[in-house]
């Protein structure tokens, strides 16, 4: 490896102090007889600057880079506060590692052009602040998860039926017969539940969806929780401790990464327990008062979440959804069994839905009433039903859809940013 040290750690104080950098030419100008390069790393930028009086040689070799050609600078530290980040390095000596006539990115690229040479995007510090940003997120609910008391396990994506529809199905050819992609792990932690009771797993999740919504990925990284005793009231208890935990632990690590994509803190800031909760009858109530044509029994989609998201400047819960928009394993409501004991957390600022949740239909002969009545067959969930035939428990759970969650937090436009490699209807390569 290199000897070298991060462009964020090149530092005023150490003015006088010889440094080795490796990293990527950001920015290029000339002036007079000198050259300016910033060099980019994982880390950030720093200016490094090329004067003939001091080398020719390395002189010569900086007037020739590209942008995004691959170097090693060496130089000497000086304190400047004219440049970017108030310290500059005098460089004497620079290795090419690669030379690039032509970086294809340019300012003016549209998104379907980023998207098709995503591969080359990845180069951006944007792009990175992003990808730092999700995995400081993930950091954070691997360190909450850890010190609450819960069993990371590793389910399966190759599977036989659907959890949330058969409309949105991946199928495959599995030696002499079908498969499909997961759409959840999630029957799958219900059955660790017996052995481990507080279980989560970060999985890709697949959906065939055709809905083109800045929202709706056909990949995209899906955080499940499941535990045993635990009732939805419970369960959401644990989701406002855990995304509070982290959107205030990536607020304490990723603050300058977060504000390169948003001024406004204030709804990260608001995101501590307890969140507001409202009934599905409520938030009804509140669409239809803003003008909104909505009937009781009718799914929200994104549009009334958009309008439902103005009233709070939080994530909130909307629970006690109608029986008939939700999945068959959603335990109904004793009080009501018009609803199911189910709630979303929706994200502000327009973002809606970023977690779906419920309780569990604990009991064999109403599962398997909610199962026909969804037009399903029982023998395809045979070992599912099983959980409820062998020490069958009241339990709950969770699903988080990491990149809604990354859009929000980060106000991107599109979940599709929030991903390394998007996939969508329309997009499958790179
Ligand atoms: N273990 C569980 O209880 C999870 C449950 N079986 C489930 O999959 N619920 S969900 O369909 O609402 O999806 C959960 C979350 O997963 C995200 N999600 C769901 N579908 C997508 C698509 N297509 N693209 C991106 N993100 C998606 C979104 O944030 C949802 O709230
Ligand atoms: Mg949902």
């Amino acid at each position: 490896m290199i000897d070298k040290i991060y462009c964020a750690d090149v530092r005023p104080e150490m003015e006088g102090k010889r440094v080795k950098l490796a990293g990527w030419v950001y920015r290029k100008r000339e002036v007079g007889k000198k050259v300016f390069i910033v060099l980019r790393d994982s880390s950030g930028i720093v200016q490094t600057i090329f004067k003939k009086e001091l080398s020719e040689e390395a002189y010569a070799e900086a007037k020739k880079v590209g942008i995004e050609s691959s170097v090693i600078i060496e130089g000497v530290v000086k304190a400047d506060p004219r440049a970017p980040t108030g310290v500059e390095v005098q460089a004497d000596k620079i290795q090419v590692i690669q030379n690039v006539e032509f970086f294809p990115i340019t300012k003016d690229a549209s998104d379907e052009f980023l998207l098709d040479v995503r591969h080359l995007h990845l180069h951006s510090p944007k792009v990175a602040s992003i990808m730092k940003v999700k995995a400081t997120l993930m950091q954070a609910a691997r360190e909450w998860l850890l010190q609450d008391g819960w069993y990371e396990v590793f389910p399966p994506i190759l599977v036989t039926g659907a959890v949330e529809g058969g409309a949105t199905l991946f199928k495959l050819k599995y030696f002499d017969r079908y498969a499909y992609l997961s759409q959840s792990a999630q029957l799958y932690l219900e059955a660790a539940i017996f052995g481990l009771e507080k279980v989560w797993s970060l999985t890709p999740s697949f959906r065939a969806e055709k809905s083109r919504t800045r929202r709706h990925l056909t990949e995209f990284w899906h955080l499940e929780l499941e535990a045993a005793w635990m009732d939805l009231w419970d369960i959401m208890k644990v989701e406002e401790e855990l995304v509070s935990y982290m959107v205030q632990r990536t607020l304490e690590l990723r603050r300058s990464d977060i504000e390169t994509f948003r001024k406004d803190l204030t709804t990260l800031k608001n995101t501590v327990p307890p969140f507001p909760r409202i009934s599905y009858d409520e938030a009804i109530d509140i669409l239809q008062s803003k003008g909104v044509q909505i009937e009781w029994g009718e799914d929200m989609g994104a549009d009334e979440e958009r309008i439902l998201t103005q009233e709070f400047e939080s994530p909130f819960f909307v629970y006690g959804y109608p029986k008939h928009i939700k999945a068959f394993y959603m335990k109904e409501d004793p009080e009501d069994p018009r609803k199911v004991l189910a709630a979303d957390m929706l994200a502000p600022e327009g973002y809606g839905e970023v977690i779906g949740g419920s309780q569990r239909e604990d009991d064999y002969d109403k599962l398997v009433q909610r199962i026909l009545d969804e037009g399903m067959d029982p023998k395809d969930y045979e070992w599912y039903l099983d959980l409820r035939k062998y020490g069958s428990v009241p339990h709950s759970g969770f699903g988080l859809g990491l990149e809604r969650l990354v859009a929000w937090v980060l106000k991107l436009d599109h979940v599709r940013w929030a991903t390394l490699f998007p996939r969508t209807p329309s997009r499958l390569y790179p």
